[in-house]
């Protein structure tokens, strides 16, 4: 993974639009990102000039611990090879995200369900605008492990934030930087706990939660995804990796080719 120095980031602080809204638009993949409204711009936006590369395409991979994301794109990696597509993760995939990983994700740090969230959309801020968002105009795609959706789920559902004040404080941490397909693994609690068991991970504060904090954030994933069936792909996680990421490449595939007739 490129990593980079903050300092050469600071330029993308400010300045882009707010996402304080459901994530159905504005997309990234084929045109320049459209703000949520405003003047004047709706004309400009259609189609970039040719010698412009089209953009990127943003792709997460989504579903509560041990449901299978890692090895999953382990397979996808495998499929994807030579394509330039990159991958990143979160929380992390900065130097700085992945500093405030550590604090986060450190079983010992005590600390309020809204410094929780505000850390991981501090680290999500660093890692959308200083290294999603350029790939993304440079036109490669980036496949991310987790991104706003586990937010969503895990302090707006299972820290009981709520949605809305949750997607409200990511808002200019992600700016325009919105997933154009999401894919989330469902699998029955019973099976995850079974491959947790048979793991022996070390848990993390986070899974050292419980059932009951587990089962809400099921439920933020399952709400999530009937709000926002377009862009939220569900697949059954107890099918083969190998099965995953066949299903996946397909849909990617299909938005590429969307993506390059528009910008032909
Ligand atoms: N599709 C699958 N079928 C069976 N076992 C799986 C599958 N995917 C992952 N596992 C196993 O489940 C455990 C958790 O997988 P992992 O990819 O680390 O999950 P996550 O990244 O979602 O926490 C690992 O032991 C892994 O080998
Ligand atoms: C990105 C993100 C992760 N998390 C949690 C979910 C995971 O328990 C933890 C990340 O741990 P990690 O080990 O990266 O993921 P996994 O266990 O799925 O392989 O952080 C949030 O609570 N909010 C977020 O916004």
């Amino acid at each position: 993974m490129a990593r980079r120095g903050a300092v050469a980031r600071r330029g993308h602080a400010r300045g882009e639009p707010p996402a304080a809204r459901p994530l159905r638009g504005p997309r990234l993949g084929g045109r320049a990102p459209r703000p949520p409204s405003g003047r004047g711009v709706g004309r400009t936006a259609a189609r970039p000039p040719r010698d412009v590369p089209a953009r990127g395409l943003f792709f997460t991979i989504e579903g509560l611990d041990f449901s299978g994301k890692t090895t999953l794109v382990r397979a996808l990696k495998d499929s994807l090879a030579g394509t330039g597509t990159h991958f990143t993760r979160e929380p992390g995939g900065t130097p700085v995200a992945e500093r405030i990983r550590d604090i986060v994700l450190d079983p010992e740090a005590e600390m309020d369900a809204w410094t929780e969230a505000y850390l991981y959309a501090a680290a999500r801020a660093d890692h959308a605008r200083g290294e999603v968002l350029p790939r993304l105009e440079r036109g490669e795609d980036v496949v991310c492990e987790r991104y706003l959706d586990s937010s969503l789920a895990y302090q707006g559902f299972g820290r009981g934030l709520g949605l809305e004040a949750v997607r409200g404080l990511n808002a200019y941490a992600v700016g325009a930087v919105i997933p154009d397909k999401t894919f989330y693994l469902r699998l029955r609690s019973g099976e995850r706990e079974r491959r947790a068991r048979e793991l022996g991970a070390a848990l993390d504060r986070i899974e050292v939660v419980g059932a009951d904090f587990m089962r809400r954030v099921e439920e933020g994933f399952e709400e999530l995804a009937r709000q926002e069936p377009e862009r939220i792909v569900v697949l059954d996680a107890s099918r083969s990796p190998g099965e995953m990421a066949e299903k996946i490449v397909g849909e990617m595939r299909q938005l590429q080719y969307t993506r390059d007739q528009e910008a032909t």
